[in-house]
């Protein structure tokens, strides 16, 4: 029989997602970093509408405990919902795109710098306020405009946010599903993976990023350089993912196959 836990080194060459599932992690040596909407949960339609599956929260804390606490999640979302959708979470959590950390002295990016958000965030709110479809969303040091009520809003939201971006130095915009983000620049995904790994309890292990959006790109990618798995959730084509799983769902067995694995010894 295989062992479910095969090498990740046989990572399938070129720049495209192989079609096989990802072999299952070995969680007392992987270190797991997972994104959180679109990846451990379904997309709705709206931010607040989510579902958190009832097998979550216990696969999480399972997770945690089998790989000694290497497991963060890593996502767009303002930490303080993270925290509410999972309060019994107890590892690591990235929220804001690496704006913020839980615990605080996880992650520190020293000389990251954070500008008042205050006027893109008025920026953004007047955007929203010209058309029904439109959905503010306020970050910590940023805000989203979505457009999930109506597609064909999508160049008119970009537009409109690439000129405030142009007018605020310090800020970066980040596509999303059906969303534009403004951040500060200098925060993304794979620097917050990056300072982790760096930091007990993930140093010395092999990195582990599953991730659906465009937001999770750059650390699918530095996963895959580093031979670690990285695993794009959905049929994007032009992933820099190595491996693929169709949904949430998939997933979720994925990841509770490493802790049956990992229980059987
Ligand atoms: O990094 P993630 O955990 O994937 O978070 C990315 C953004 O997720 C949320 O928006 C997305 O999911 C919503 C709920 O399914 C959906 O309605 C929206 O269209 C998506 O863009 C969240 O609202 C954002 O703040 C996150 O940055």
């Amino acid at each position: 029989m295989t062992d479910p836990r095969a090498p990740t080194s046989g990572a399938p060459a070129g720049n495209r997602p192989a079609g096989g599932p990802p072999p299952v992690p070995d969680l007392s040596r992987h270190a797991l970093f997972l994104d959180f909407d679109g990846t451990l949960v379904d997309i709705a339609p709206r931010p607040d509408d989510i579902r958190i599956p009832e097998i979550l929260p216990g696969l999480l804390t399972a997770l945690d405990a089998a790989a000694g606490g290497a497991i963060a999640l890593v996502s767009g979302r303002r930490l303080a919902d993270l925290r509410g959708f999972l309060p019994e979470f107890r590892g690591v959590i990235v929220g804001s795109h690496g704006s913020e950390t839980w615990p605080e002295d996880a992650a520190p990016a020293p000389g990251l710098r954070q500008p008042d958000a205050g006027p893109v965030r008025a920026a953004l709110r007047a955007l929203a306020a010209t058309r029904a479809a439109y959905l503010f969303e306020e970050k910590p040091a940023g805000a989203v405009i979505h457009f999930r009520a109506d597609p064909a809003l999508d160049a008119e939201a970009r537009a409109a946010a690439e000129a405030v971006v142009a007018a605020h130095p310090g800020f970066a915009l980040q596509r999303a599903k059906m969303a534009y983000e403004i951040h500060p620049a200098g925060v993304s995904k794979d620097r917050a993976v990056a300072r982790l790994m760096d930091r007990a309890p993930f140093r010395g292990r092999v990195p582990v990023f599953a991730g659906d959006d465009t937001t999770d790109e750059p650390a699918l990618g530095w996963v895959r350089a580093r031979e670690g798995i990285s695993v794009h959730v959905g049929d994007r084509p032009d992933t820099a993912a190595a491996w693929r799983l169709d949904s949430p769902a998939a997933l979720r067995d994925w990841l509770a196959r490493a802790v049956s694995v990992e229980e059987r010894g």
